[in-house]
């Protein structure tokens, strides 16, 4: 099932949803890949209040830059996945490891300028469920919270980025999870 939610670029526009899509149950087989990945891939410590890999072309997030890496099968699997689901092949997947409730991401915007054009921003969620908190940047009081179940394909297009802010707040008692970010970089 689709959830699309459309704004209009009107004055009001503070007062819709942001125009994300989700997707519950895109990913068959969610705690198989969340344990593979957990226990195979080499996370990177760098930042603080998560770990983190990336795959595929090189990839500078956060003030962190990612070297090359290859997209191994099972990954190269989910871009097609993705592909027919979304319209683009991505190039890149980073990983963030939230290790339990108080592993969190503040708002913020992703870079847009990079990513290839008519393409966005897809996660897919593995492990214990979190919110995604979107806040309106001309309206701060304008807040929409999603749940993300493991499993489940969100898909914010660049556009979104111009408006809206988002974040994944701490939440007590949850357990272990991880995000799988796509996107089609342009070198
Ligand atoms: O973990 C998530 O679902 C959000 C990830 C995110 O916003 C990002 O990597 O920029
Ligand atoms: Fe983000």
């Amino acid at each position: 099932m689709v959830d699309s939610l459309h704004s209009h670029h009107n004055a009001h526009e503070s007062m819709q949803a942001p125009s994300i899509s989700l997707k519950h149950d895109f990913l068959p087989k969610a705690d198989t890949l969340f344990m593979q990945l957990k226990n195979e891939v080499v996370w990177d410590e760098r930042m603080r209040a998560r770990k983190t890999a990336s795959f595929g072309v090189a990839y500078d997030y956060s003030q962190i830059r990612y070297a090359p890496n290859t997209m191994p099968g099972f990954l190269q699997i989910v871009c097609k996945a993705i592909e027919n689901e979304l319209g683009f092949l991505p190039n890149n997947c980073l990983l963030n490891f939230y290790t339990d409730g108080n592993s969190s991401m503040g708002f913020h915007s992703d870079f847009t300028g990079d990513l290839a054009e008519g393409s966005g921003v897809a996660i897919i969620s593995l492990g214990s469920q979190r919110q995604i908190v979107y806040r309106s940047k001309a309206d701060k009081s304008q807040e929409f919270a999603y749940p993300l179940p493991p499993g489940s394909l969100l898909y914010m297009s660049a556009a979104i980025q111009d408006d809206w802010l988002h974040a994944i707040p701490k939440e007590a008692g949850a357990g272990e999870r991880i995000s799988m970010t796509f996107r089609k970089i342009v070198p």
